[in-house]
């Protein structure tokens, strides 16, 4: 898209679709919306692939990492680029996993404009449904929410998916979730002892985690099989998160250390410090869905102490 495209009020088409009516507010220039209650906290979920992009816990402290100088459709277009996909937050990766399939990286989902379908007292519910635009990506017809909900010391987010055509088709899947963290280095997550991974980061051969604690001294690229239903986040020696998920078959953990990080254009290269990703996906085998069926996932974030 080029200036061109937009009208006298110099916003793009694309800028417009994503500042639609419901989404009144902006986070780094990216239009969406804040839900908040006083004792569980803020978050803020983009436009733009109902991307939480902020979830400060009612202590005040942000536990979402979102790169600083990440780009997104609306930032992307004005400079006469592609739509770009917003590093950090949680990416909603549908209906493609990463680069496993034909499709666009992490699928098209996460560069879509999703709408506003509903606000609740402690969250919202946003929506994404096939249609013309969707059908140039994906030839099949579904249903997708993303529902957050926010609760004390807790974040739940959760991706339901509906079969709304009359052929079955499969899918994968992810909440790429980019937790914020102090320093990488006195990080370390819980829970994966004795769990086999893909190492995506050597030919996706399949390993075993033989340390009780993972920590993170560089890049690391894994998809978790038959992951445990709970994780811990250690900050320092002290428990800082505790993550759990449902629905989703596997759990991929991702940083993409110094050298990766320092070749991807919308991160500081420094940031690889302050994030760790720690997502619920369905990556190693597809999910089918037969006409009319639904799938649900989601992933809880939940203050330790
Ligand atoms: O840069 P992106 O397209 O957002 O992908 C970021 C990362 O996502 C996942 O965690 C994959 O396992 C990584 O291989 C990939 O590099």
């Amino acid at each position: 898209m080029t200036r061109a495209d937009s009208d006298d009020t110099g916003l793009s088409n694309t800028d417009r679709l994503f500042r639609s009516a419901a989404f009144t507010d902006a986070l780094q220039a990216l239009p969406g919306i804040r839900v908040s209650d006083g004792a569980a906290g803020s978050a803020f979920i983009g436009a733009q692939g109902a991307q939480l992009l902020s979830w400060q816990s009612g202590d005040g402290r942000e536990r979402l990492y979102l790169s600083p100088t990440t780009g997104g459709a609306t930032i992307h277009d004005d400079a006469g680029g592609e739509a770009a996909a917003i590093r950090g937050g949680i990416p909603v990766c549908f209906p493609q996993f990463s680069d496993r399939g034909e499709l666009v990286k992490h699928g098209f989902a996460r560069n879509q404009p999703w709408r506003l379908a509903a606000r609740h007292r402690h969250g919202a519910t946003l929506a994404l449904a096939s249609d013309t635009i969707t059908a140039r990506h994906w030839p099949h017809a579904f249903h997708a929410e993303l529902r957050v909900a926010l609760a004390p010391g807790a974040l739940r987010v959760t991706l339901a998916v509906v079969n709304t055509g009359n052929v079955p088709w499969s899918f994968t899947a992810a909440l790429h979730t980019y937790l914020r963290v102090e320093d990488i280095h006195a990080t370390r997550l819980l829970g994966l002892d004795g769990v086999r991974y893909q190492d995506a980061t050597d030919a996706c051969i399949v390993k075993t985690q033989d340390e009780a604690a993972l920590s993170i001294p560089g890049e690391v690229d894994r998809v978790y099989l038959e992951p445990p239903a709970e994780l811990l986040l250690e900050e320092d020696g002290q428990p800082a998160l505790r993550i759990l998920q449902h629905g989703f078959a596997d759990t991929v953990v991702w940083n993409p250390g110094p050298e990766k990080a320092r070749a991807l254009r919308d991160m500081p290269d420094e940031d690889w410090l302050r994030m760790l990703c720690v997502e619920a996906a369905c990556a190693a085998a597809p999910v089918s869905l037969a006409p009319g069926e639904c799938w649900e996932g989601g992933q809880t974030l939940m203050l330790a102490s």
